[in-house]
């Protein structure tokens, strides 16, 4: 039976996302059947046996995405977390376990920007209270007196791309807006007409009302405590439609107490989906119960983007918006694709023909690449490396922690001295004199790949299939010897090449096979005339 891919979502997704996964689009199919299980519902018991078999999960806010359940994951290759905050994830466990983590950066930044506008008029016009009243029989025109947002002061902390939107639409109203962000330039701040506030300080002291939308992470949970809400002007107002705990709530709740902080608008909370009951019922506190994101608009934005991620991750094709890979420049290049390909398979050649401990592994690229794009092509050779001398599950993601704990060194190097071919070398250096061995490579128009050389042999073959890499000295009848004990095995030769050294020295021949070698076939090949050694290549 065909074995089939285990899709895992535990969290309410667009129906695009699913159609996409059921009818895949031919330049996204994958090869082995779906097996896709909605539980958008499910407790966290029924997730943790569920996640047992499962190979993908795509998740949102309420699931958490630890260590416990990452271990209890068996088949787990990528977490796709269907929207942008990943603090549910934890990222460290999934690279030590070669698991990728996408997301859906800016497919739900408008949503988020206009439901936090939409709690500060809420806040400021009251108008919650005024509906809630009126709906009620009650007409009452004097309570509900609140405050404009012309001429106000937001301060935003995190101007990325939530909070460039609040900043635009908070232009929109008159506001003045002033930011802190130390991660980004002054020409992020100008193109969004921000004034730039240095210090978290300097921004709380000049505004009437602050709004975060920084990522909750060790340097942002409780950025904003008692201290910090008491450096705000009294009878200021705050807003999180980011995360909880980046507020710190029990400190925000003294603050309201007290009368200090005129007012909140809260959409997320330190503990969903129990948030602090006395903060949520505070009569200047207005809540939604986290749906910033929830608008068909965005749900229909990550829906499709996560199902791609996810197809395209299957395919073993480069995501668009990895969280634990190092960022590459990939995207769309077929050429890079293919020579990412070939960088692997030609590292897989290297790591099956050396005969000594490793302690360098050396990449040389001369091709027409980016320096970014280097990067892809570092994690292929070391993937393809790995996988034949690691027993663990190599991926982009863990490749390089493993060489790493290995103590194998990693050099690269770029030429650009060609540009109508891609070329690559691996060298492989042992720590003994004379412990090198060394496979190049090259990429023809974008698409023909070839081995091209081992050392200081000379070859063009295809590396595809088996190869049998064999030295013998160069004598007649060895290649009769070679043809007719492969045909007794009936072992199909698909192309042979043959390279020497000089007339009657050495030489190496490279034998692609149709179909898999049996061990005992090459253990008994070896024995023939001639031979100095014979190395089985498998898996290209
Ligand atoms: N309520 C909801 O449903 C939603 C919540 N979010 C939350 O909002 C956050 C922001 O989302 P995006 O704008 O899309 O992310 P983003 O990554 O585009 O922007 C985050 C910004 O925060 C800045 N930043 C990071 N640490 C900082 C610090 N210590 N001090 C000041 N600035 C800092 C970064 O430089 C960046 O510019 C997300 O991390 C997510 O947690 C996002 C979308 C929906
Ligand atoms: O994008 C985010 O960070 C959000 O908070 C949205 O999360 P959700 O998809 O609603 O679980």
């Amino acid at each position: 039976m065909e074995k089939s891919v285990k899709i895992l979502i535990t969290g309410k997704l667009h129906d695009v996302a699913l159609q996409l996964l059921k009818n895949q689009p031919p330049e996204l199919a994958v090869t082995e059947p779906l097996e896709i299980v909605y539980l958008p519902d499910a407790p966290r018991d029924v997730i943790l046996k569920e996640i047992e078999n499962t190979n993908v999960l795509i998740s949102r806010s309420e699931t958490d995405v630890d260590a416990p359940l990452l271990r209890a994951a068996k088949k787990l290759s990528v977490v796709a977390r269907a929207a942008v905050g990943y603090g549910n994830i934890d990222c460290d466990m999934a690279t030590e376990l070669g698991i990728l983590v996408v997301n859906t950066p800016g497919k739900n930044t408008n949503s988020a920007a206009e439901l936090t506008l939409g709690l500060l008029l809420s806040l400021l016009r009251k108008i919650p209270a005024a509906h809630q009243s009126t709906s009620a029989g009650g007409w009452n025109r004097h309570h509900f007196t609140g405050i404009e947002l012309g001429g106000k002061t937001i301060g935003i902390v995190g101007l990325g791309n939530v909070g460039h939107r609040v900043a635009k639409f908070a232009k929109g109203f008159d506001m003045r807006v002033i930011c802190y962000d130390p991660y980004i330039s002054d020409e992020v701040f100008r193109k969004n007409q921000a004034e730039r506030k240095n210090t978290l300080e300097e921004l709380l002291a000049d505004c009437d009302i602050l709004s975060v939308h920084v990522p909750l992470n060790k340097e942002t949970k409780s950025m904003i405590r008692e201290v910090e809400l008491k450096k705000m002007r009294k009878g200021s107002f705050v807003l999180n439609a980011a995360r909880g705990g980046i507020i710190n709530e029990k400190d925000l709740l003294k603050t309201l107490h007290e009368g200090y902080i005129a007012g909140a608008g809260i959409d997320t909370f330190e503990n969903e989906p129990n948030p602090l009951k006395e903060l949520i019922s505070h009569p200047n506190v207005i809540v939604s119960p986290h749906i910033g994101a929830s608008t068909l608009e965005a749900q229909y934005r990550i829906g499709e983007t996560i199902a791609i991620q996810v197809l395209k991750s299957l395919r073993g094709e480069i995501v668009d918006y990895p969280v634990n890979l190092p960022h590459v420049s990939i995207l769309g290049s077929g050429d890079l694709r293919q020579f990412s390909v070939l960088t692997e398979k030609t590292s897989l050649v290297a790591a099956q023909i050396f005969d000594f401990h490793p302690a360098i592994l050396k990449l040389t690229v001369n091709a027409n690449v980016n320096k970014e794009d280097l990067q892809i092509l570092k994690l292929s050779c070391l993937k393809g490396f790995l996988s034949h001398v690691s027993d663990e599950f190599v991926s982009y993601v863990n490749a390089e922690r493993l060489l790493a704990k290995r103590g194998i060194q990693f050099e690269i190097e770029l030429k650009n001295t060609l540009t109508s071919k891609n070329e690559l070398l691996i060298e492989v250096f042992g720590t003994g004199t004379n412990e090198k061995i060394s496979v190049g490579s090259v990429l023809y128009d974008g698409k023909f790949a070839r081995l091209c050389s081992i050392n200081d042999f000379i070859f063009e073959i295809e590396p595809e299939g088996d190869l049998i890499v064999m030295q013998n000295h160069d004598r007649p009848g060895v290649i009769g010897d070679v043809g007719t004990y492969l045909a007794k095995n009936k072992v199909n030769i698909a192309q042979f090449e043959l390279s020497r050294n000089r007339r009657g020295g050495m030489a190496m021949s490279l034998i692609r096979v149709d179909g898999e070698l049996e061990t005992k076939v090459i253990d008994d090949f070896r024995k023939l005339p001639n031979l100095i050694s014979a190395k089985l290549v498998s898996g290209l």
